[in-house]
C-alpha cells in the first residue's frame, strides 16, 4: 500500500470519526443570534427588534413589502448593555430604545450594569436613531420611553419622574432643545401612555401601599387625578377616541396581617373613567373573588388593551387557565376568546384593532402542551385559529402589512424572526446564524410524563444523543422562576435559551439530560402553578425533583450511580435542596446563584414576623421557611458541588451563596466555586455566560464521565 493511499485512508477515517462523533463545542452552540423586543410601527409597515450576537446587541429593522432585515445600530462590544423598550414613531421616521440596566431584576433595575469593569459604568440611557439609519442621539439617562402619536416628543422616566424631549432635528442636524421634566409628583411614576391625539400623558404614581392614575395635558401646569381611591390602580389604557381611560384596580396594601403560609386572593377589576374633573370611575368587570380569579401573574398580567371603541381585551386566570377575553367597555358578558386547557402569552392586538394575536401551548398533539404556537382570534368572536401548528416553538406575534411576524425556533433551529405573509413563511434573520452553529447535530428532546412522589403528573424533556443501549451518566436540569415552563425546543427567554444550549451540549458530551417542569411552573393550569405547601412554606415541589431523579435511576439507559443535578436561581435552590437531602440519589451538582436561606431572600416584611403586625402564623412560618431552606440540611449534604454566583445579582443576593458555602466548608463538603465579578443574575456579558456554562459542563465531565 503506497504512502499516498495510506495518507488519504487515515485522513478519511479521521473525518468519518469526527462526523460520527458529531461533537461540537459549547462556544459553537452558544453562537446563535438571539432576537428579542420585536415591535411594529402603528401601521404595521415597519418592524424593529434587538439581536444579541455573542453579547453584541444591536437594533435591526425591516419594512414592507420586502421586510429585508437591516442592522440599524452598530454597537461592537460584548459589554453587557441590554437593549429594551424599542419603539417606532407613528410616522415611521424614528426608532427609540433604551441601552443598559437589567430589566429582569427584582431590585436596582434602574442602576447601571458594568460587567465589563469599565472605569466609568455605562448608565441606562434613552437613545434615538432615524429608521433609515444615521447617528445615534443619546437623549438622556432614563428608561421606558414612549413616543407621542404626533411624532413631536418622547416622554420617559428618569429618577422616578416623567421627562419629555423634542424628537425633531433642525436643518443642520443639531437636535433641538434639551429634555425637561414634565412635572414632579410624589412617589415613583411608571406606565406612561399618550392620548391618541398626543396632547395628554396618562401615568401611574406608585406611592408604595397605594397608587393613583393621573394625566397631564401638555402646556398646562396641573396634574389631573382620575378617581383616586384607597386602592392600587394601574395599567391605564386610552379609548381610541381619547375621551376615556380604562384601568385595573386592586386593594391597597394594609389592614390586619394575613397568614404568611396560606394562599391569598388578590381581587381585581377593570374600571373606566372619563376625563372630566372629579368623575368617579365605573366598574366594567370584576373578577370572581376566588383564588383562580385573583390578579393573573403570568406573562403580561391582565394584558389590558382597548383596540376598538366597542371592545376591551384582557387576560384572566379565573377558569383555571390564563385566557384572552373580550368585553364591551360598558360592561356586560365577557367573551372567552381562547377556550381550552392551555395558556396564552405575549398577547397583542392588530393594527386595525380587529384581531388578537398571542402564543399558546395548544394544538392537535399532546406534545403541544410543551410548545408554543401562534394563535389568532377576532376581538369580538371566538374564532381562534392556531396559525403555526407543528413541531416548532413560536412566540411574540405582531401583525404587519400583509401578514404577521413572530420569533420562531425548533428543537434544532435557533430562534429567528419569521415573516408569515401571502401563505408563505420565511426567516428574516437566518443569515445571522453563524456557520459554526451545529444545528444538524442537536438532538430532538423527547417529551416524558411521569408521576411525582405524591401522584402529581409531571412533564419533562429528555435529551439523549445515543440509541439508549448502554448505561450513561445523567443530569437533571431544574429551571428557575419558578413560574416558568421549559419546552421541546429553544426557549423564548434568553436565560433559558442558555440552559437549552447547555442541555444540548451535555447530551452531545454523552449525558442523558432530563429537564423537569416541576409544580409552581406555568403551562399546566392554575392548581399546578399554585400548589399547596410549596416554596418556603414546605417545598412540595421538591417531590417532583426527587421523583425525576428516581425516574432516571430506573431507566435502563442510565447509570443510577452517576446522576447529577444543576439549576440557576430557583433552580439553584432546588439543586441545593437535592444535594442536601438526597446525596445518595444526586452524585454531584452545580448550584448557580441559588436561594439557600429563605429568611434572607427579602420576600417577607420583617414586621410580619414579630411585634404588633405579627402574622397569625409567624412562628410556624419561620420554622417552615427554615426547614424549606437548604441551610437546614447541610448535615446530610455529602455530594460534591460547584457554586457559581455573580456579585451584582439583583434577583438572588450574592450573600445567599456566601452563607451556604461557609456552612458547607465547615462540614468539609467537597466543593468548587466560581465568582463572576460585576455581572448580574442574567449573565449580561456573553463571555461570562460562556465561562459559567462551560465550567458547569466541565464539572460534570470531571465528576460523572470519569
Ligand atoms: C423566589 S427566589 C428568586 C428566583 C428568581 N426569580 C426571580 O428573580 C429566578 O429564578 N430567576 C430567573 C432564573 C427566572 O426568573 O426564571
Amino acid at each position: 500500500m503506497n504512502l499516498r493511499f495510506l495518507f488519504f485512508f487515515i485522513l478519511f477515517t479521521c473525518i468519518q470519526v469526527g462526523v460520527m462523533g458529531q461533537n461540537f463545542t459549547f462556544e459553537a452552540i452558544k453562537s446563535y443570534a438571539f432576537p428579542t423586543e420585536l415591535v411594529r410601527s402603528k401601521q404595521g409597515d415597519k418592524i424593529a427588534w434587538s439581536i444579541d450576537e455573542k453579547g453584541i446587541r444591536n437594533v435591526y429593522v425591516a419594512e414592507a413589502p420586502s421586510f429585508v432585515a437591516r442592522k440599524l445600530t452598530n454597537f461592537k462590544e460584548d459589554d453587557g448593555q441590554e437593549i429594551t423598550s424599542i419603539s417606532i414613531s407613528d410616522d415611521g421616521k424614528w426608532v427609540l430604545f433604551v441601552r443598559g440596566g437589567d430589566h429582569g431584576a427584582n431590585f436596582d433595575d434602574e442602576k447601571a450594569v458594568n460587567p465589563a469593569g469599565n472605569a466609568e459604568p455605562q448608565t441606562v440611557r434613552v437613545m434615538q436613531i432615524a429608521f433609515v439609519g444615521g447617528p445615534i442621539r443619546v437623549i438622556s439617562e432614563g428608561d421606558f420611553p414612549v413616543i407621542s402619536p404626533d411624532n413631536k416628543v418622547v416622554s420617559y422616566i428618569k429618577e422616578g419622574q416623567p421627562w419629555v424631549c423634542k424628537l425633531d432635528t433642525n436643518e443642520n442636524e443639531d437636535f433641538l432643545e434639551a429634555p425637561v421634566r414634565l412635572f414632579k409628583t410624589r412617589g415613583s411614576v411608571h406606565s406612561l401612555a399618550w392620548s391618541p391625539k398626543g396632547n395628554k400623558l396618562a401615568f401611574v404614581a406608585n406611592r408604595y401601599d397605594h397608587s393613583f392614575i393621573g394625566y397631564f395635558e401638555l402646556g398646562k401646569s396641573q396634574v389631573n387625578w382620575l378617581d383616586p381611591a384607597f386602592a392600587k390602580d394601574f395599567s391605564p389604557r386610552w379609548s381610541p377616541d381619547g375621551t376615556q381611560i380604562v384601568f385595573i384596580r386592586t386593594p391597597a396594601s394594609g389592614g390586619s396581617t394575613d397568614s404568611l403560609t396560606q394562599r391569598k386572593r388578590i381581587p381585581w377589576s377593570i374600571r373606566k373613567v372619563s376625563l372630566s374633573e372629579g368623575e368617579k370611575s365605573s366598574r366594567v368587570w370584576e373578577a370572581p373573588n376566588t383564588y383562580r380569579g385573583s390578579l393573573p401573574t403570568t406573562q403580561g398580567g391582565t394584558n389590558l388593551f382597548w383596540p376598538r371603541m366597542d371592545r376591551l381585551i384582557f387576560t384572566s386566570y379565573h377558569d383555571g387557565w390564563p385566557h384572552a377575553y373580550s368585553i364591551a367597555p360598558s360592561g356586560g358578558p365577557i367573551l372567552l376568546l381562547s377556550p381550552g386547557d392551555f395558556m396564552v402569552e405575549h398577547v397583542r392586538t392588530s393594527a386595525d384593532g380587529n384581531m388578537v394575536l398571542f402564543d399558546a401551548n395548544t394544538g392537535a398533539d399532546i406534545t403541544d402542551k410543551d410548545r408554543r404556537h401562534i394563535c389568532q382570534v377576532s376581538v369580538d368572536k371566538a374564532d381562534m385559529k392556531v396559525m403555526t401548528p407543528g413541531v416548532g416553538i413560536e412566540w411574540s406575534p405582531i401583525s404587519v402589512v400583509g401578514g404577521y411576524v413572530y420569533i420562531g425556533a425548533g428543537a434544532q433551529m435557533a430562534p429567528q424572526v419569521m415573516l408569515a405573509s401571502s401563505g408563505a413563511t420565511r426567516s428574516l434573520t437566518s443569515n445571522l446564524i453563524p456557520a459554526e452553529f451545529p444545528e444538524k447535530l442537536l438532538v430532538q428532546p423527547k417529551q416524558v410524563i411521569f408521576k411525582s412522589l405524591d401522584g402529581l403528573t409531571i412533564h419533562g424533556q429528555v435529551f439523549d444523543s445515543s440509541n439508549g443501549t448502554q448505561k450513561k451518566p445523567a443530569i437533571i436540569f431544574v429551571h428557575g422562576g419558578p413560574p416558568r415552563q421549559m419546552l421541546l425546543g429553544w426557549h423564548y427567554s434568553d436565560y433559558y435559551a442558555n440552559a437549552y444550549a447547555l442541555n444540548q451540549y451535555l447530551a452531545n458530551l454523552g449525558f442523558v439530560v432530563l429537564s423537569v417542569n416541576y409544580r409552581l411552573g406555568i403551562g399546566y393550569g392554575y392548581d399546578f402553578h399554585n400548589p399547596k405547601s410549596a416554596g418556603q412554606w414546605g417545598a412540595s415541589e421538591y417531590l417532583d425533583i426527587k421523583a425525576a431523579g428516581e425516574w432516571l435511576a430506573q431507566q435502563s439507559f442510565v447509570d443510577s450511580k452517576k446522576i447529577g443535578i444543576y439549576g440557576g436561581s430557583y433552580g439553584g435552590y432546588l439543586t441545593a435542596l437535592g444535594l442536601a437531602r438526597d446525596s445518595k440519589l444526586f452524585a454531584a451538582g452545580v448550584d448557580i446563584h441559588g436561594v439557600h436561606d429563605w429568611a434572607h431572600q427579602r420576600e417577607i416584611p420583617l414586621e410580619s414576623l414579630s411585634g404588633p403586625h405579627k402574622a397569625p402564623d409567624a412562628d410556624w412560618a419561620t420554622s417552615l421557611s427554615f426547614r424549606s431552606s437548604p441551610i437546614s440540611s447541610v448535615d446530610t449534604w455529602k455530594s460534591p458541588v460547584l457554586f457559581i454566583h455573580a456579585d451584582d445579582d439583583r434577583n438572588v443576593p450574592f450573600s445567599q451563596s456566601i452563607d451556604l458555602i461557609n456552612r458547607l466548608q465547615k462540614k468539609k463538603v467537597p466543593m468548587e466555586t466560581m465568582v463572576i465579578v460585576d455581572d448580574t443574575h442574567h449573565w449580561m456579558k456573553f463571555s461570562n455566560a460562556l465561562k459559567v456554562f462551560q465550567a458547569t459542563a466541565d464539572y460534570f465531565k470531571a465528576k460523572l464521565l470519569k
